[in-house]
């Protein structure tokens, strides 16, 4: 299993550190623009291999797709990270002319290549994917929805004062500021709905830090996060590279699910070694489906400024 990941930065430093660890990959390729940044990374990372006990082997390149040829997975975390006080949608500008182009390289060299798309603003980048590349809609994945649900149970648990493993619960719909759709009304704790414990304002809180916990990291750390970013990617790429067929939400091409066309946005789907092998349409509560219409409304428009 040769799994590439472009963009050897923060996210993509750490989505190659977690695919490692969990020693399910035989190859790792780390690319990179930066002269010899991505070769410095895979070389500190190999240094962790008897650490950690992992055979995965990470190479790093710059710039040589050559290098990538065979891939079966591909991670795309090239392009800038917003800092305090912007929008993932500011970054439109810079992020679709790299996502277009690494796109296409990766493809030209790894035909078969199944593609994570993590690049803000991530559901119009992987719409973009979606519109220029020559790859089956089922292979082209955005990565945001994990990340989300991650945050949301860690919301959760904070308002439960529960442990986090005895928290469940899925963020849907666009991965922004606003356009998330924490799915408040079904999270819960060992199966019981966290309605019984918590008031609608203590959940109406837990969704709102949710959907700011990007901009929350950013202003922390003055510039966006990439642990759990890692951490969720890693986790799409072990469901898709060891057919897991595990239920993540992820960003993918619809086509009348949830009543929604032409857009990719958050969904629960099915990974398996076939990419997304399954669009999961659960039902929504009226306030839910209605909040799944404004988040896509405002994915279509940023999807407008994209020069196709
Ligand atoms: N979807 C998500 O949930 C999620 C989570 C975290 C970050 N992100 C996004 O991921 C992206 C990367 O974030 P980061 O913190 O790793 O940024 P970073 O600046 O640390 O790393 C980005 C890397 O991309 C490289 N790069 C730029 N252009 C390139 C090109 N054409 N080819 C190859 N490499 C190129 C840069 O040299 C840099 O090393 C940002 O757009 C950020 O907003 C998305
Ligand atoms: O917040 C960001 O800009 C990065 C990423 O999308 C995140 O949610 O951490």
């Amino acid at each position: 299993m040769k799994v590439t990941i472009v963009g050897a930065g923060a996210v993509g430093a750490s989505c190659a550190e977690y695919i490692a660890i969990k020693n399910f990959a035989s190859e790792v390729v780390l690319l990179d623009i930066k002269e010899g940044y991505a070769e410095g990374k895979a070389m500190d990372l190999m240094q962790c291999a008897s650490l950690n006990a992992f055979d995965t082997k990470i190479t790093g390149v710059t710039n040589d797709y050559s290098k990538t040829a065979g891939s079966d997975i591909a991670v795309i975390t090239s392009g800038i990270p917003r800092k305090p006080g912007m929008t993932r949608e500011e970054l439109i500008g810079i992020n679709a002319g790299i996502v277009k182009s690494v796109s296409s390289n990766l493809i030209e060299h790894s035909p078969n290549v199944t593609l994570v798309v993590v690049s803000n603003p991530m559901d119009t980048m992987t719409y973009l994917v979606h519109k220029t590349a020559d790859l089956p809609k089922n292979k082209i994945i955005g990565m945001g929805g994990a990340l989300d649900s991650a945050r949301f149970k860690y919301r959760l648990a904070e308002a439960l004062e529960a442990p986090i493993s005895d928290v469940d619960g899925m963020v849907i719909g666009g991965h922004s500021d606003t356009g998330m759709v924490p799915l408040t009304s079904q999270a819960s704790r060992n199966s019981i709905k966290v309605s019984e414990f918590l008031s609608a304002e203590r959940l109406e809180q837990v969704a709102a830090d949710t959907k700011v916990g990007g901009a929350t990291l950013t202003k922390l750390l003055g510039t966006s996060a990439w642990y759990a970013p890692g951490a969720a990617v890693s986790g799409l790429v072990q469901a898709i590279a060891c057919d897991q067929k595990k239920m993540f939400p992820c960003s993918t091409y619809l086509e009348g699910e949830y009543g929604l066309n032409d857009i990719c946005i958050g969904v629960p789907v099915i990974l398996g070694k076939n990419g997304i092998e399954k669009i999961v349409d659960i039902a929504l509560s009226d306030d839910e489906k209605a909040k799944m219409q404004e988040s896509a409304a405002g994915v279509t428009k940023t999807n407008g400024l994209l020069e196709l």
